[in-house]
């Protein structure tokens, strides 16, 4: 279940505003109907707004009973709303009437009784969303009784069918909202249930706020599913080793002691906490926002797939496994399996297509050096995604002894979950030391995704913030050839390595060969959760060209000393592009993931037009 949305309404001075603006509601409401206890002047709300802005997820809804035209247009003058919610007997062509003069959303409250169901579907097609409320005698709303909950998903479900969204109103506090949310609303409206005395209480809304997440399951939810993503789409033969995988990692996650041992190993072994730098001249050179990089290419073996192999490494040691096998395509991640296996004395295999063998001879050598065996795989394509289905293969015949180490927040629960986890230290140090810096949060967060795990990291620990979160795709050549990643942009759902997810397929759902400069990056799927957060819109995901990611490349070495992989490069240009648009009092935070000594040979390549996988 997601978190719902919240509407705070009522709002009748500048504290109960400031306090809804501040908090996890995600719309604010104002009653703007003369007869109601909580009217307000729109000439006040508007002071109130331009004192305290609120935050860019929430939106204004201003409350009406049978307005005017005028009425409603006097108030917009004053306020912007987001949407109007006319809460009396209004009919369905003063609905389009409003709609076309304001052209706003209009939500319509519907009073619950028997009638109510029929009467909402009278209105589908028009209004845009519903608050399901409680009307007496004495009042059209805001009355502190309830209705019989049992019913909410009827409304819910009619809500969905005409694709809108649906409150529920009357009567909830924080006493009563576990029992409520039994129900799985789409949305909660409260009005008395957070108020004291007539005012909106501080206490009641942090109240309200904690049962509400503590009765959220967090995701992924018991199947592995973010919302219709993850999932465990594998065969019996491997469900033995994924569930011995889970209940090891549960139990580790528990442990303070591993806990510990992970963060320390991060610290003395790979050098942690890695800087946020000002890139000072690139952000006066672009102008617009200020760029922050958070530097994962200062870890040791130049990336933050360290990050990933330590936490599972530790894990696997744990667990008694004495070998580590684990697919590569580009060769960082074998080289951070293989880097770790040496620390820790475990035995390393590495499958890695035969073409990808061929084409980074540097880091297969790396490896070998490590002590790792590389195994090239001739099957299919011969690249990334046949050397996870060999890697797979291996591990099911070999599970007793053997721990399969996944570098990205790819493949079967528990895997995106579990490597999300280990690289979240990504988002959790750079929120801390942005706000130590800046006292505040960034405005934006820009990262790459390819499968997707230091995007992952970096945004996990923001997503309840007001931050913009975007995440550049590999858009190769262009979106519109043949040769790209641009998995969100082009794919469509279907199943890769055992999660539901987007990939990149043909007309008979064979997956097509992906392409990017960047070798990292040429992966047909993306991790669950990324196709989850585009679906609920929470990160926006664009592609970058290889064309856009070698000038992001130039202008970093020439004006800042710093070589970034060609990965990393893609969240720089798009960071750059988003930059642009903003002011200078705005900041960007971009994850570099790597350093680019590992691409130079590939970046001399192209520049002098010899392209970079012929
Ligand atoms: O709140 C009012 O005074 C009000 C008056 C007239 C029309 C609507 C009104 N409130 C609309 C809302 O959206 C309330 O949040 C909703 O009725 C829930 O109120 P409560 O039962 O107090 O939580």
């Amino acid at each position: 279940m997601t978190f719902p949305l919240l509407k705070y309404c009522g709002n009748q001075n500048f504290y109960d505003y400031q306090l809804a603006a501040s908090s996890k509601a995600s719309h604010i409401g104002f009653i703007f109907y003369e007869g109601s206890k909580r009217y307000v002047r729109s000439q006040e709300v508007g002071r109130w707004i331009g004192k305290y802005p609120k935050q860019k997820r929430q939106k204004l809804v201003g409350v009406f009973v049978h307005p005017t035209l005028e009425e409603l247009k006097d108030v917009l003058q004053y306020v912007k709303l987001d949407i109007i919610q006319l809460h009396g007997h209004e009919t369905v062509s003063f609905l389009q009437e409003v709609s076309h003069a304001v052209k706003l959303p209009i939500w319509k409250a519907i009073h619950h009784d028997e009638e109510a169901l029929s009467l909402m579907r009278e209105y589908n097609g028009v209004a845009s969303g519903y608050v399901i409320d409680v009307k007496t005698k004495e009042a059209w709303g805001g009355t502190g009784q309830a209705f019989n909950w049992e019913v909410v998903p009827d409304y819910t479900q009619e809500a969905a069918r005409q694709g809108v969204q649906c409150f529920i109103a009357g009567g909830v506090n924080p006493s009563n909202v576990k029992q409520l949310l039994l129900y799985e609303p789409m949305g909660i409206d409260l009005a008395s249930g957070i108020e004291q005395a007539g005012v909106k209480s501080k206490k009641l809304v942090e109240d309200l706020e904690r049962k509400v997440e503590q009765t959220m399951n967090k995701f992924p939810d018991e199947q592995g599913r973010f919302g219709d993503f993850g999932g465990k789409f594998v065969p019996e033969t491997l469900m033995y080793a994924l569930e011995e995988l889970e209940s090891g990692l549960g139990e580790a996650m528990a442990d303070p002691e591993f806990i510990d041992l992970y963060h320390k190993t991060m610290k003395d072994y790979s050098g942690r906490p890695t800087p946020v730098t000002y890139a000072r001249r690139l952000s006066e050179k672009i102008g617009g926002a200020n760029l922050y990089l958070k530097r994962e290419d200062l870890n040791h073996t130049g990336a933050h797939k360290i990050n990933n192999a330590i936490g599972q490494g530790l894990l696997a040691k744990r667990m008694g496994k004495e070998k580590l096998v684990a697919e590569t395509g580009a060769g960082q991640h074998g080289v951070a399996t293989a880097t770790i296996a040496a620390y820790l004395g475990l035995s390393c295999k590495v499958f890695m297509g035969k073409k990808d063998v061929e084409r980074q001879q540097l880091n297969v050598f790396r490896m070998e050096l490590l002590g790792a065996e590389v195994i090239p795989v001739e099957s299919g394509s011969q690249t990334l995604k046949d050397a996870t289905n060999e890697a797979l293969r291996y591990w099911v015949e070999n599970v007793e002894d053997t721990f399969y180490l996944i570098g990205s927040v790819v493949g079967p629960h528990p895997y995106p979950m579990m490597v999300r986890d280990f690289q979240r230290v990504i988002g959790d140090e750079s929120k801390a030391q942005f706000l130590e810096l800046k006292g505040k949060l960034p405005d934006v967060i820009a990262a790459c995704v390819g499968g997707g795990s230091n995007s992952m990291g970096m945004f996990y620990p923001f997503l309840e913030d007001d931050v913009e979160l975007i995440a550049a795709e590999a858009g190769g050549k262009g979106e519109d050839t043949a040769f790209h990643a641009a998995t969100l942009a082009k794919g469509r759902k279907g199943v890769i390595h055992g999660a539901l997810t987007y990939l990149i397929q043909d007309e008979a759902g064979q997956i097509i060969e992906p392409y990017s400069i960047s070798a990292g990056l040429d992966y047909p799927g993306i991790g669950p959760e990324h196709a989850y957060l585009a679906s609920i819109d929470r990160v926006h995901y664009e592609s970058i060209t290889d064309e856009e990611t070698l000038e992001a490349v130039e202008l970093l070495c020439r004006l800042e000393g710093i070589l970034p992989a060609l990965e990393s490069a893609h969240a720089l240009a798009l960071a750059i592009k988003k930059a642009k648009t903003l002011t200078k009092e705005q900041d960007i935070l971009v994850c570099l993931s790597g350093r680019g000594d590992k691409d130079v040979h590939s970046i001399q390549k192209t520049l002098q037009g010899g392209g970079v996988h012929e």
